[in-house]
């Protein structure tokens, strides 16, 4: 605190000093000297408290405390925020900037972390471009260039989009190669029909295939399969609507799993004017009074249905009127 440094009982004589934040003090105080500080000074040598200036009269001659102020210390002891020893984050807590500030202020030069999961997202079909014009029969890719943002919102580490060509064998070179991703989202190619070998080339290669299917539109082929050197395969589905309506909801819960955090979800009401039998992801907008309202549907061929949209609402199944729901934000 600003103020002043004291020494034996008031009134005190004030010292011509002045004790300054940073500087090494030569200044020592004998029993009724007093000398001004400021915050973030070291006490000076003598001194047995700090009196903040709000509490003092000060003279040239004499500082004297206001009444009801005599006995007060303003002065901040070393450890005085914690103990040693002292848990400042629970494990699994997210590095927040405000952890990483604690970690500081604690001189805690180090932290063991986890994380983050990289995720390498694999387009998959003959027919997707890339690059340069489209042939007849071609498709534009509308996923990988996007897909990076989408992943980092969702607390993962994007590294750079690959594509497979629709071939038994390069699908199973992606399984068993060495890979520096810790999660690989294929897109496209869940569906299980003619020209899709993801599932199969999973169990070729060992994988356990864990959610295989899900009742829910869009995204209902979408599939997450551990291999045996612990990656984790995302199937997403080809139509990049279905891509990302299911990349952000099943990563964020991949991510919490592997890093052992706990799973937030942020939630919110929705209005839902009509009920279907499976779950739902839709886009929503957001309404002045905190609620949500869902937009038209797009179809899931492209993400003209996101553009301008806030969040990504999950609805579950049967469900109608104002519907408590999972709120994924947009980046
Ligand atoms: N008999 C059925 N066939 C299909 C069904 C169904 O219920 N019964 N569902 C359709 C839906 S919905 C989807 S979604 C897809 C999911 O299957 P896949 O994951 O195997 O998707 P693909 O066939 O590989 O691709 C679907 C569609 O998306 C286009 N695509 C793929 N990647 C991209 C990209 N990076 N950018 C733009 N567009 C992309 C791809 O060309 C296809 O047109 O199954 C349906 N079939
Ligand atoms: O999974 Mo498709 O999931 O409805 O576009």
């Amino acid at each position: 605190m600003d103020g002043y440094a004291v020494a034996g009982a008031p009134p005190w004589r004030p010292l011509a000093d002045v004790v300054t934040a940073g500087g090494a003090s030569t200044v020592v105080l004998e029993p009724g000297d007093a000398v001004r500080i400021a915050t973030g000074a070291v006490l000076p040598d003598g001194a047995e408290r700090v009196v903040r200036d709000e509490h003092l009269d000060v003279t040239d001659s004499l500082v004297t405390p206001l009444p009801g102020n005599a006995d007060g210390d303003d002065t901040r002891r070393i450890g005085e925020d914690w103990h040693a020893g002292a848990h400042l984050a629970p494990a699994g807590t997210v590095v927040s900037p405000a952890v990483l500030s604690t970690a500081l202020s604690a001189e805690v030069p180090s932290l063991a972390v986890r994380g983050p999961l990289r995720v390498r997202t694999i387009l998959s079909g003959d027919e997707i471009r890339t690059s340069g014009p489209l042939a007849r029969g071609e498709t534009r890719d509308a996923v990988g260039p996007v897909v990076a943002s989408f992943v980092r919102a969702c607390g993962a580490e994007a590294l750079e989009v690959t594509h497979l060509r629709d071939t038994a064998a390069d699908v199973d070179a992606l399984f068993s190669g060495p890979c520096d991703a810790d999660v690989l989202a294929v897109v496209g190619g869940t569906g299980g029909g003619a020209a899709d070998r993801l599932r199969d080339a999973i169990t070729r290669a060992g994988g356990e295939i864990v959610v295989g299917r899900v009742r829910c539109r869009p995204g209902g082929s979408q599939l997450t399969a551990v291999l045996p050197d612990g990656r984790v395969v995302l199937g997403l589905p080809g139509n990049p609507f279905a891509a990302i309506a299911t990349l952000v909801t099943i990563l964020p819960a991949v991510v919490d799993a592997a890093l052992a955090a706990e799973p937030s979800r942020r939630r919110g009401i929705v209005h839902v004017d009509d009920a279907a039998d499976g779950a739902r992801i839709v886009a929503v907008d957001a309404l002045p009074d905190g609620t949500w309202h869902v937009r038209r549907g797009h179809g899931t061929a492209t993400l003209v249905g996101l553009v301008g949209a806030a969040a990504f609402a999950v609805v579950p199944p049967l469900a109608r009127g104002d519907v408590v729901c999972e709120i994924v934000p947009l980046p």
